[in-house]
């Protein structure tokens, strides 16, 4: 059934726990320089509330001749921030070269970015070079909101024996300019949680965001989600950033956004369960209505689809639909309901009861 289904929980991934909610991993988007790496992993780990320093050493940039990163030099620098700071370390591979060389230099998780999650045989070359080594791996969501690509990535690593395995949500490439730098698409995060429970999913706010400005913003929401964490991008000097400059924050900002967050519990005491399981025997009888109206209608349609057949009418009545869907919207409206959502509803229950007349006009 389920191809991940031997995954270790996040706080057990290593000796010293990481039993802080949420698990935070933050650093700087590049390694730049040694002083620019350990004066920021210094910096956060003074706020206590970061367990992971990331950094990035490749970087898979959209254009050439934009900074491509330090490579070998700055997976030194990384283990003298593990060495000054006692924080974990991490860091994005691309290639089975990358993962050779974290290995070796003692990098403590590798994160999938992106556009390799994208390319199965990029995440199989990556998969096979892991293979036996039980490496704790995150891996990012692919660039275009494709859950499959998605769990496709991960069970290919997860096939290759890694247990300690996580999922991070940076949102999807917008094709047209948007306020945030990629869409968010809760949707696709809460399916795979729903899919794999166990498996434990990051967001990374930085990267939906693109601006420092909506950074807080985002992280609420993936709080109020019950994302086991957040990956968040953090600089000495922002403004000197050699890469994603506008969306990296001072360790002192993190520090303070971090306070900032609003952390709900996600299991209540007795009291609250009551009151929840009445709540909810209210919505199971609401939706049970919903059905029961649905399959209604669904029969009313087939009797009109009858008529139509016998009176030699079309299907599709546009002025009629269109009437449907300014009464509903208006009721809807007036109910506090959104027109957006009213119409995408009606547009289902229509292309449904198209089908549906479709199939008597057809019988024989
Ligand atoms: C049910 C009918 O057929 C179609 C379905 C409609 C609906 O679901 O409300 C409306 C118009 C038609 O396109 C109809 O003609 O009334």
């Amino acid at each position: 059934m389920s191809g991940l289904d031997n995954i270790k929980p996040i706080h057990n991934w290593f000796s010293k726990k990481l039993d802080t909610h949420p698990i935070v991993i933050s650093g700087p988007c590049s390694a730049e320089s040694e002083e620019q790496l350990v004066s920021t992993a210094k910096a956060l780990n003074d706020t206590e509330q970061v367990q992971i320093f990331r950094a990035g050493v490749w970087k898979p940039r959209t254009r050439p001749n934009s900074f491509e990163g330090r490579g070998l030099d700055a997976l030194q620098w990384l283990n003298t921030v593990k060495q000054e700071t006692g924080l974990l370390t991490m860091v994005e591979v691309a290639s089975p070269k990358h993962v050779e060389m974290c290995l070796r230099h003692n990098v403590d998780i590798l994160w999938i970015g992106a556009r390799t999650t994208s390319n199965p045989f990029s995440v199989q070359e990556l998969a096979s070079a892991l293979q036996g080594m039980n490496m704790p791996v995150m891996v990012k969501n692919p660039i275009n909101p494709d859950i499959n690509l998605w769990i496709g990535a991960l069970e290919r690593i997860h096939k290759a024996g890694i247990s300690k395995l996580a999922a991070i949500h940076r949102g999807f490439y917008p094709f047209e300019k948007t306020i945030l730098r990629n869409i968010p698409k809760w949707e696709i995060p809460i399916e795979l949680k729903s899919r794999f429970h166990n498996l434990p999913i990051i967001c990374d706010p930085s990267h939906i965001a693109g601006s420092r400005k909506y950074i807080h913003e985002m992280a609420q929401k993936a709080m109020d989600l019950n994302m086991d964490g957040l990956m968040i991008e953090s600089h000495i000097c922002p403004d000197e950033a050699l890469s994603d400059a506008d969306q990296q924050l001072t360790p002192e900002d993190l520090n303070e956004l971090l306070r900032g967050l609003v952390c709900r519990l996600h299991v209540v005491g007795d009291e609250e369960i009551d009151q929840l399981v009445k709540y909810r025997s209210q919505i199971d009888s609401v939706d049970a209505q919903l059905i029961e109206l649905l399959a209604q209608r669904m029969n009313i349609v087939e009797e009109i689809g009858e008529y139509k057949k016998e009176k030699n009418m079309t299907i599709l009545q546009l002025q009629r639909w269109e009437k449907v869907r300014e009464r509903g919207v208006d009721l809807a409206k007036s109910l506090g309901l959104s027109e957006k959502f009213t119409t995408q509803l009606l547009r289902m229950i229509h292309k449904e009861a198209i089908l549906r007349q479709n199939e008597v006009m057809n019988r024989k």
